[in-house]
This record gives structure tokens, sequence and C-alpha cells, in this order.
């Protein structure tokens, strides 16, 4: 696919906010958002209920009207996007429920021949749609009336309908609430195939965090109207400094050691060369899980960007490598 060159060389971005804010009567709900995807970039945009995700993503997708700031997506401003700009993008919002009498193949082709027209020599539209049901796996569920379709299945098919004008920048609200673990590790291989394969950019939201750390090159995380995180998953856990934690045994005593800063190697090979008789060694580093907790909780309880108490995160059973603030710190666990 040939990208667009701004003009100092480099690629425009797929998507460019600056400065969004968007009121409901009196409610701030966006509050100066500002963020850029690259093409290629799969970003997943994160946060509590309530946040400001679906808001963020429906002025992206032209639905809904900002109240001010500046928003470019694949060049254009979305409120003035025509139908070829429409073309280029793909929306997979959280659930739809109508065309239930027509069948899977039936509906995919229909939808298709919108796109004929939108063909260009580097990207040929529409997806082929027995290429489309292989690659979401419908195929044996092409002659299917919709309303027979299982929730799983009828998600695959949304991500189809998304997808099938073979767009440059997809939008996925939720894409895989429903899914079986098999349907969903297919559905993260189609996520990186469209990234790295077609340069696709994929904005997804989810409340799975484990799928924003699979699939995400970077993650945004938005609370009360703002963003409070901007990052690789990497790069956010080593913004809250929260490093890594060893558990190992010796004798049958559990201990557990927090690294706070730096690679966990060092400590782990002092460790067994002062104590060989060291069983079950373990190196944990903080999940997403982790992190998106510590941010959310220091965002909303105002805590600076360094210092402060950190956070305890809930959920994490035998402690978190936040817990362990400092590398002096060595417990002993039975
Ligand atoms: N049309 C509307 N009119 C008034 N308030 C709205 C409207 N749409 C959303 N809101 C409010 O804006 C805020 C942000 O909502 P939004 O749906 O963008 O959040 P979200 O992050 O997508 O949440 P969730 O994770 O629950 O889907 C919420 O407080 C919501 O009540």
């Amino acid at each position: 696919m040939t990208e667009p060159q701004a003009s100092d060389g480099t690629a425009d971005p797929a998507i460019d906010v600056r400065d969004l804010w968007m009121r409901y009567g009196t409610k701030d709900v966006l509050t100066g958002v500002s963020f850029t995807a690259q093409r290629g970039e799969v970003l997943a945009l994160l946060g509590p209920n309530g946040a400001g995700k679906s808001t963020t993503i429906e002025i992206l997708e032209g639905f809904r009207t900002r109240s001010a700031g500046e928003v470019s997506v694949l060049g254009q401003d979305p409120l003035h996007g025509d139908e070829a700009w429409r073309a280029r993008l793909g929306v997979v919002l959280q659930s739809w429920r109508d065309h239930g009498r027509w069948r899977v193949r039936e509906l995919l082709g229909y939808l298709a021949r919108f796109y004929v027209p939108f063909s260009t020599p580097e990207v040929q539209r529409p997806w082929d749609v027995d290429e489309l049901l292989r690659t979401v796996g419908l195929t044996e569920h092409a002659n299917l009336k919709i309303k027979a379709l299982s929730g799983g299945q009828r998600r695959r098919l949304d991500v189809a309908i998304g997808i099938v004008g073979r767009p440059e920048l997809v939008f996925l609200d939720e894409p895989t609430a429903g899914f079986d673990p098999h349907a969903r590790r297919e559905f993260h291989d189609l996520v990186h195939r469209l990234a790295d394969f077609d340069n696709t950019t994929i904005l997804l939201t989810t409340h799975d965090l484990d799928e924003a750390e699979k699939l995400a090159d970077r993650i945004l995380i938005l609370d009360k109207g703002s963003i409070v995180a901007n990052g690789s998953a990497e790069a956010l856990a080593r913004q809250m400094a929260q490093g890594a934690e060893v558990r190992w045994t010796i004798a049958g005593e559990r201990h557990v050691h927090a690294v706070t800063e730096g690679d966990p190697t060092g400590f782990v090979r002092g460790l067994l060369a002062r104590e060989p008789d060291v069983v079950d060694l373990e190196v944990r580093h903080a999940s997403l899980e982790d992190t998106y907790m510590a941010l959310v909780h220091r965002a909303e309880t105002g805590q600076a960007e360094s210092g402060g108490d950190r956070p305890e995160t809930p959920g994490q059973a035998g402690g978190t490598p936040a817990e362990g603030a400092s590398s002096e710190i060595e417990e002993v666990r039975s």
C-alpha cells in the first residue's frame, strides 16, 4: 500500500487528535485529549466505564460532533468526510442486531458491492467474500441465517462486515466480547495479519487487559475524559516503576523480593551464587493489569507523576511488584 507522505517525508499519521473536548449539556466528558496513530499501528484504548472511549471513537468515525479541538482521520476532518473517505474506514460497533433474516454470505456479498467503486490500484476493494469467510472462520456457516448464529459467530460476522471493504483504518469496539478462547486466538491472528501485512491501522477498545497487551503496539488509558497514559505495556510498567518480583524456596521456605528498578537478572545471579539450595525460582514481571490499576488509581487520587505512595493493586494473590516499593525489601513467606 502506498502511504501518503508529509512534507518532511514521513508518513501522515492515520489519526491525529489535538486537544479534543466534548461536552454533553453541562458535563465535560473529554477534556483535552491528544494522541496520534501511525499507519499500521495497533492502539488499544482502555479506561473505566464512562471514561469517554466510545465518545472518542464516535467522534473519529464522524458519528458525533465534537465541542472543540482538531481531529484528522486518514487526512480528513471526520465532520467533512465523504463517501470515498468512509470507504477507507472499517467500523465494528459493540453490537447490532438487524439483518437476522439474511444469510451470512448473502449479506457480506451485498455489502461488498458498495466498495467496488472505491477500489484503487493500491487497495483492491472489496475483499473476496469466500476468502473473507475463511479468514474469519465462517465458511461452514456461510449459508446460515444470521439469526441462527451463536453470539461468538455473530461477532465474527461483525468483524467481517467491518473489514469487507479492506479498510485502511479499523475501529473495533470490544471486538472479542463473547468469543471462546479459540475464536479469540484466531481473532488476534487476524489483527496481527491486518496490521503487519496490510498495514491496516487499528484502534480497539477492550476491557480485557490481556488482549490489549497481546495486540497493541501502544496503549492509551483514558480516565475521566483525559489520557492518563500513552505507551507500550512495558513503557507504562516502567513509568510506574513496576519492576519484577523474584520468588524462590530454600528448605521449604518461600521468599519474595521486589526488584523495582532495572533488570532482575543481576539479583537472580547474586542470589544463586549466594544460595546454592534455591529451588522453584520464579521471576514475575508486572502485568498490564497491575500497571493499569496503578495508573487509574494515581489519576483518580491526583498523585504526582513521581513520588507519592504507590497504590496497592487489588486482585493479585501473594502481592505485586508494586507492593515491594523498595528493592531493599525481602519478605519471607511460608
Ligand atoms: N448522548 C449522551 N448524552 C449525555 N451524556 C452522554 C452521552 N453519551 C455518553 N454520555 C456520557 O459521557 C460519559 C462517557 O461515555 P462513553 O460512552 O464515551 O464512555 P466509555 O468509556 O465508552 O464507557 P464504557 O466502558 O462503559 O463503554 C459517560 O458519563 C456517559 O454517561
